[in-house]
């Protein structure tokens, strides 16, 4: 067998528990008497597209901020592991140095871009860092030494590759604030891959687009995984994005895990669709029963997609 063939051949839930990117272990957080996200366990496949998902104040937004170091957990470790072996222990790391070091990236709910600097602009400012040690902290640039110039050539270069893949190369020397809302969704996502991350973490990047939009935004993050081999964890509230385009997904309640599997199985789990849905503890056994017979029915001819 070759070693796509044996790639293919390993069952997925394998994929993530072998060799993940991030494994989160015990992840507690506490807001006074408030437990955000409870006792939480769960690993990022490396490759994999993953999702977090969850009704609202399930703790999504807190195991990001954990990840990224906006929060410092109350309890767990988060321990990501990069291609080349080398293992961060993120909880322990201020947030400049998960993005700079362990190579996480993040976009927000809400669009932060700078509106008033251009579209290529902002793809720039999201290699400041490296450009700064190329430059030897402004003197090389100042003097021009070729060693700063090759650099921003290289980040010109870069920035240019994203707007191509993202289709805003023509868009380059606009304000970013005037390009449409999912255009702007996308350099987002463009300016974060331009920090060339190993764990790219979205939060809700489907939410307020449009179909054609989020079918554009379910391209960018395949070419993502396909072309940079960089995983994705996402958080999303679209059900159609994730179950189109999640290899894993990870599901919230209450800060606690409830399901934790491929979208094929987790969209047919009773539990997930009892916490969707709202309803109490007692009343789960009865949406289970409606699963089962909503699955034999789809089973006499019918599709099993929701
Ligand atoms: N900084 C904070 N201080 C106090 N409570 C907080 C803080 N951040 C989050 N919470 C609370 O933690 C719980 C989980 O919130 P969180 O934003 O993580 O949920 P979520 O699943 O992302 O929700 P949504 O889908 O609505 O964005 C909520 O009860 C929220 O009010």
């Amino acid at each position: 067998m070759s070693a796509a063939e044996s790639i293919a051949a390993t069952a997925p839930q394998a994929r993530w528990a072998e060799n993940p990117i991030l494994n989160v272990e015990h992840l507690t957080m506490r807001f006074g008497g408030l437990v955000a996200v409870d006792d939480l366990s769960f690993k990022v496949g490396r490759g994999d597209i993953s999702a977090i998902i969850g009704p609202n104040g399930a703790g999504k937004t807190t195991v990001f901020n954990c990840i990224t170091g906006f929060y410092k957990p109350t309890e767990g470790m988060l321990t990501l592991r990069q291609a080349d072996g080398e293992r961060f222990l993120l909880e322990r790391m201020p947030d400049f140095k998960i993005s700079a070091e362990a190579k996480v990236a993040r976009t927000f709910q809400n669009i932060r871009l700078f509106g008033g600097m251009t579209v290529l602009e902002n793809l720039m400012v999201a290699q400041h860092n490296p450009l700064m040690v190329a430059s030897y902290y402004t003197f090389g640039g100042v003097l021009g030494l070729s060693h700063f110039r090759r650099a921003e050539t290289g980040a010109v270069d870069l920035a240019r590759y994203w707007l191509d893949r993202i289709r805003l190369l023509d868009r380059a020397d606009d304000p970013a604030a005037d390009l449409p809302y999912g255009a702007q969704r996308r350099l987002e996502i463009a300016r974060a891959m331009c920090t060339r991350p190993e764990l790219l973490c979205l939060d809700e990047p489907a939410a307020g687009l449009n179909p054609r939009e989020s079918s554009e935004l379910n391209e960018l993050m395949r070419y993502i995984r396909d072309e940079h081999g960089t995983s994705v964890l996402l958080i999303e509230h679209d059900m159609s994005v994730v179950m189109e385009i999640s290899d894993h997904v990870i599901v919230l309640d209450y800060g606690e895990k409830i399901a934790d599997d491929t979208p094929e199985v987790v969209r047919n789990d009773p539990a997930v669709i009892a916490a969707y849905l709202g309803v109490e503890d007692e009343e789960v056994e009865e949406v289970e029963r409606e699963v089962e017979v909503t699955a034999a029915t789809l089973g006499d001819g019918g599709t099993d997609k929701p």
